[in-house]
């Protein structure tokens, strides 16, 4: 039996390693203690790699991962996955997004109180120094002061709601949600950064992107009050850590509790040397409960990647396959073998792809337009292309890509048309799905046809002029290619078009000689 690979490049639970384990088409190499730069010569055989923040999926690593057709982030924040890279590539990424929320909303609560009571100096003076000085120890309380939260999602919105169990006064802001979601909790919601500026305590739960990083520097530090409290425990570099490190010795602000760092493992941080700090080195996600869960969802989803069920929780698909009915499908197919088709025999450099649809299927031209892409440039690049890179790629080569919905006159129930510009001219092909899954090429340019779209055929343009079948026909008599169905369709000014569907592959010199009739005005030879 031939078994994928799956790489566990971090460590996760056991529970995950046991499902792996037992999992007959797998084959599961445990790379977690493994030196990164020598996981690149391991990751180069992996279908599916399993990652933590301890590895970043960047050019090295997905350079190396020549096999890679899925990874998981087994955790939620995925900024150390180069996703654009991953797409260029045709990887899906996906990520785990919940089952650690519990976990780091409760080491946000366990930073928030540790600062206030300065719990961790506290500890060390009695435990390590034999010191007992209750007068160097007092603290604030959380009750009734105001909390900014940044970011009310998963974890931002348990925080908050906890926060207010504390009897603190809570205040959000998050300009993605609606302002019910939080109202509805009895949390109040803001669009004014500076009222969370004006916040006693300041915790943030935003994914570490262009646009949050130095959320909170040097300028927005000035504005807060002075022994502000700041907590991070989303990602290293949310709060400029130069600015945190300078008002934290000045005192601007009292203490912050800090679980991430913006360069990890940090052991020589100059936050570390400061009196005014809690941390701890990237825990909030470490709690076993939450691993266990997160790693069974990892191999779980692993699995159903490397055989091509499912991608849960992808993050680069252009398509939630979910959420296509079942009409559609065979519409999707049918797109992507007449991009095919039409893209072999446009023999010239593709500038524009447009795809149309007509009916109910209009709703899902994004998605055709997605197969399309693969179609046209599976001819034209000869790179391996699927559909999640598909767009990724015509938008690098500079393929210009659109869609358009139009009124349905063809008769048809729906229909989808795709038009391909080329140096050469433009030139399209239109089909539709009849019942039972037969599916139809109806229009070609302008000649009206009705071809299933497979095998190999000859696509001939021609004057309409008597004698043409025969001079075809003796042709490839001549060259041992047996005919087993030539289809006519009459056009405009006297021309016509032959496709000429036949057993064995028509080769550049046969296509020359068809090509050299009088009657002749364009040939081609395609393959679906
Ligand atoms: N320390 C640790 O071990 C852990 C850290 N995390 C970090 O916490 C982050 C948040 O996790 P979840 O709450 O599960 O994610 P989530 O996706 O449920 O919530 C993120 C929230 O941030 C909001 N947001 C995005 N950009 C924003 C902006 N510019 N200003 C204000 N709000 C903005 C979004 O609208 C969303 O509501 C993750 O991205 C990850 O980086 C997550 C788990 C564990
Ligand atoms: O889930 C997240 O975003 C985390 O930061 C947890 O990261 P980890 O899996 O513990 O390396």
């Amino acid at each position: 039996m031939s078994k994928y690979t799956i790489v566990v490049c971090d460590h996760i639970h056991d529970a995950g390693l046991n499902i792996l384990q037992n999992t007959e088409d797998i084959n599961y190499v445990y790379a977690a203690d493994i030196d990164k730069v020598k996981l690149l010569d391991i990751i180069k055989n992996a279908d599916v790699a399993i990652t933590r923040s301890s590895t970043d999926v960047d050019e090295k690593f997905l350079n190396a991962a020549t096999n890679l057709k899925a990874i998981i982030r087994a955790g939620v924040g995925y900024d150390n996955v180069d996703i654009d890279g991953c797409s260029k590539r045709g990887i899906i990424a996906m990520n785990v997004p919940t089952a650690n929320t519990i976990a780091a909303v409760e080491l946000t609560m366990a930073h928030m109180l540790s600062c206030l009571r300065k719990f961790p100096y506290a500890h060390n003076q009695l435990k390590e120094e034999r010191v007992w000085k209750r007068e160097d120890w007092y603290g604030n309380e959380l009750y009734g002061k105001k909390l900014g939260v940044i970011g009310f999602g998963n974890i931002g919105h348990r925080v908050a709601l906890r926060a207010k169990a504390f009897e603190m006064d809570v205040i959000t802001y998050d300009p993605y949600i609606s302002s019910t979601k939080a109202t509805d909790l009895g949390i109040k919601y803001t669009t004014n950064f500076e009222d969370i500026l004006a916040c006693d305590i300041i915790t943030i739960h935003t994914p570490k992107n262009k646009e949050t990083i130095d959320m909170i520097s040097f300028d927005e530090i000035k504005k807060m009050k002075d022994g502000v409290v700041l907590i991070n425990c989303a990602r290293g570099g949310l709060y400029n850590e130069e600015a945190l490190v300078e008002n934290l010795k000045s005192g601007k602000i009292a203490m912050a509790g800090i679980d991430v760092f913006k360069k990890e493992p940090a052991t020589s941080h100059p936050l570390l040397d400061l009196p005014n700090v809690t941390v701890t080195a990237h825990l909030g996600a470490n709690t076993k409960e939450s691993q266990r869960e997160i790693s069974i969802q990892s191999a779980n989803n692993a699995i159903e990647s490397a055989r091509g069920i499912s991608y849960p929780n992808a993050l680069n698909l252009p398509i939630d396959e979910s959420k296509i009915p079942a009409f559609v499908k065979p519409y999707i197919e049918l797109t992507q073998k007449m991009a095919f088709l039409l893209a072999q025999i446009s023999k010239s450099q593709i500038r524009a792809v447009e795809v149309s649809a007509e009916g109910d299927l209009s709703e899902y031209v994004d998605s055709l337009q997605t197969f399309a892409s693969v179609g046209v440039l599976s001819v034209s690049t000869g790179l391996s292309v699927n559909y999640v890179n598909a767009n990724f790629i015509a938008n690098e080569k500079g393929i210009d890509l659109s869609t358009k919905t139009i009124t349905n006159n063809s008769g048809y129930k729906n229909r989808v048309t795709i038009k391909i510009t080329t140096a050469n001219g433009v030139k399209s092909i239109s089909g539709t799905v009849f019942e039972d899954n037969i599916q139809r090429v109806v229009k070609l340019d302008d000649f009206v046809l009705d071809i299933e779209p497979k095998g190999k055929m000859i696509i001939m343009k021609n004057k309409d002029i008597p004698g043409v079948v025969g001079q075809v026909g003796s042709i490839l008599a001549k060259n041992n290619i047996n005919i087993s169905d030539f289809r006519l369709s009459r056009g405009k000014n006297d021309h016509a078009l032959a496709v000429i569907l036949i057993d064995e592959k028509a080769n550049s010199k046969v296509i020359e000689d068809l090509d050299n009739l009088e009657a002749s005005i364009a040939v081609a030879y395609a393959e679906i």
